[in-house]
């Protein structure tokens, strides 16, 4: 049960998929900035951009242009190579976030590989903090991940959510929100940030949002695709709304009974 007020909630809206609307076309619209400062002014608590190696979506002057003119915290995703921190050191967003990347892949498929290139990542992760960037690294919620990530020097995990937002059936899920939860205590435990992102949308936000650990939602495609309909600050207010919520449940009756009612 817990019994204190839960630490409050951050969330950062990935605003990739406006930018593969506008690369659609080749135009300069729908303006991924303008998104961004529309959700700013929705209550967005940050905004978070992924530079990819081939610029599928998000592009370099994009970038600067946030930097420039965002409020809020801008969070750079970005593969972990030598052009991406000099790219990152030179920008100075508040954050970066270190994910996999394979030019063929569809969407990030997993966490980055943290345990197994741990003499590589120590070195971007040094440039970057001595950059005065706060680092967080897109993992998978396993201790050896997130054990790797303390002694890369990383301040922040971010938990990829994708297993649990993509899982088959409801005892998958059940399974996969478990995972999460063990890596969210076990990274908090041991001096972490904890995050959480991929595939969040309205119907399975609430259970990681109940989690006390987890500090900051990062989320992205269902939002754009939901502001289609609904208009991009109504769909950030509602995200929000459902976050607020799940956490003042999880205030009353625990967060871990949460996914048991959802089981
Ligand atoms: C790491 C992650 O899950 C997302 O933030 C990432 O941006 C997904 O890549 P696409 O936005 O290219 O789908
Ligand atoms: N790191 C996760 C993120 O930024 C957004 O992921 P998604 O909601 O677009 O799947």
């Amino acid at each position: 049960m817990t019994s204190f007020p839960l630490r409050p909630q951050r969330l950062g809206v990935n605003i990739d998929h406006v930018a593969t609307v506008r690369n659609a076309r080749g135009g300069a619209d729908p303006d991924p900035v303008r998104a961004a400062l529309l959700a700013q002014a929705a209550g967005a608590d940050g905004i978070t951009a992924h530079l990819r190696e081939d610029r599928r979506h998000i592009r370099d002057r994009d970038l600067s242009r946030l930097r420039t003119e965002l409020a809020i915290p801008l969070n750079m995703e970005m593969a972990a190579t030598p052009e991406m921190v000099g790219i990152a050191t030179t920008l100075r967003p508040h954050a970066c976030c270190l994910v996999p990347e394979r030019r063929e892949e569809v969407t990030t498929e997993g966490g980055l590989d943290v345990a197994g290139t741990e003499t590589a990542l120590s070195a971007h992760v040094a440039r970057l903090r001595d950059a005065g960037i706060r680092v967080s690294l897109f993992i998978d919620p396993d201790a050896e991940q997130i054990a790797a990530a303390t002694r890369v020097g990383a301040a922040v995990v971010e938990l990829h959510t994708g297993a649990y937002a993509g899982a088959a059936d409801g005892e998958a899920q059940v399974r996969e929100m478990a995972r999460i939860a063990r890596g969210a205590t076990l990274a908090a435990s041991m001096g972490l940030e904890v995050h959480a992102g991929h595939g969040l949308n309205y119907d399975n936000v609430a259970p990681i949002a109940a989690r006390p650990e987890i500090v900051e939602l990062n989320i992205g495609h269902f939002l754009i695709g939901q502001a289609i309909f609904d208009g991009l600050p109504v769909v950030i207010r509602h995200m929000k709304g459902l976050m607020s919520h799940a956490r003042s449940r999880a205030e009353q009756d625990g967060a871990a009974s949460f996914m048991e009612d959802e089981g």
